[in-house]
């Protein structure tokens, strides 16, 4: 499912319009709702040195060229946070647009329940198994809507 567009920290904005430049490239990014065995989900913290290093979101980073969202996603939980993935339990959620100063970005969401091995911060980042409501902040304005839609949907703890 779709979402509309989300413009984040509009303030920060360059005018690109108004300046003439080019409209700007979609980066394609494929993030990880992981959720346990009682229906708690992970939240990561942005390493340092990241844009909005420190705000919470959810695992994932950017698809390479040629690169599935479910391919990406495995990957990129494995560099993250050392966990294996078989790319057939990523279950496809939502997608949303986000228009942040620093990209345009379109987020997949993908659900999961399945994983091997155990977590581990390999970027220097923090985890916290959470629920709703959610205790840690800042929260990634990009990852707002994902609290929404847990919240608004029933989401079974196991699939
Ligand atoms: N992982 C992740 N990224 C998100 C979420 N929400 C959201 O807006 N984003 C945005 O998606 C982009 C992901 O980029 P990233 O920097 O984490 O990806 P990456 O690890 O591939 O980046 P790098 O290799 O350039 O360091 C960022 O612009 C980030 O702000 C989210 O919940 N999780």
């Amino acid at each position: 499912m779709s979402e509309p567009l989300l413009t984040a920290d509009a303030h920060l904005r360059r005018d690109d319009a108004a300046r003439g430049d080019a409209p700007r490239k979609v980066v394609d990014v494929a993030v990880g709702v992981l959720i346990g065995a009682d229906g708690r989900f992970l939240l990561t913290s942005r390493p340092e040195g990241k844009v909005y290093a420190g705000y919470w979101e959810f695992p994932g980073g950017k698809l390479e060229a040629g690169e599935s969202v479910e391919a990406a996603l495995a990957r990129e939980l494995s560099e993250e946070l050392g966990i294996a993935v078989d790319p057939a339990h990523v279950q496809r959620w939502r997608e949303q647009m986000v228009d942040y100063p620093h990209a345009l970005v379109r987020l997949h969401f993908c659900r999961l329940y399945q994983w091997q091995g155990e977590l581990q911060a390999r970027e220097g980042q923090s985890w916290v198994w959470a629920a709703l409501p959610v205790t840690v902040s800042p929260v990634l304005p990009g990852a707002l809507p994902v609290l929404r839609w847990l919240g608004e949907e029933h989401v079974p703890p196991s699939a």
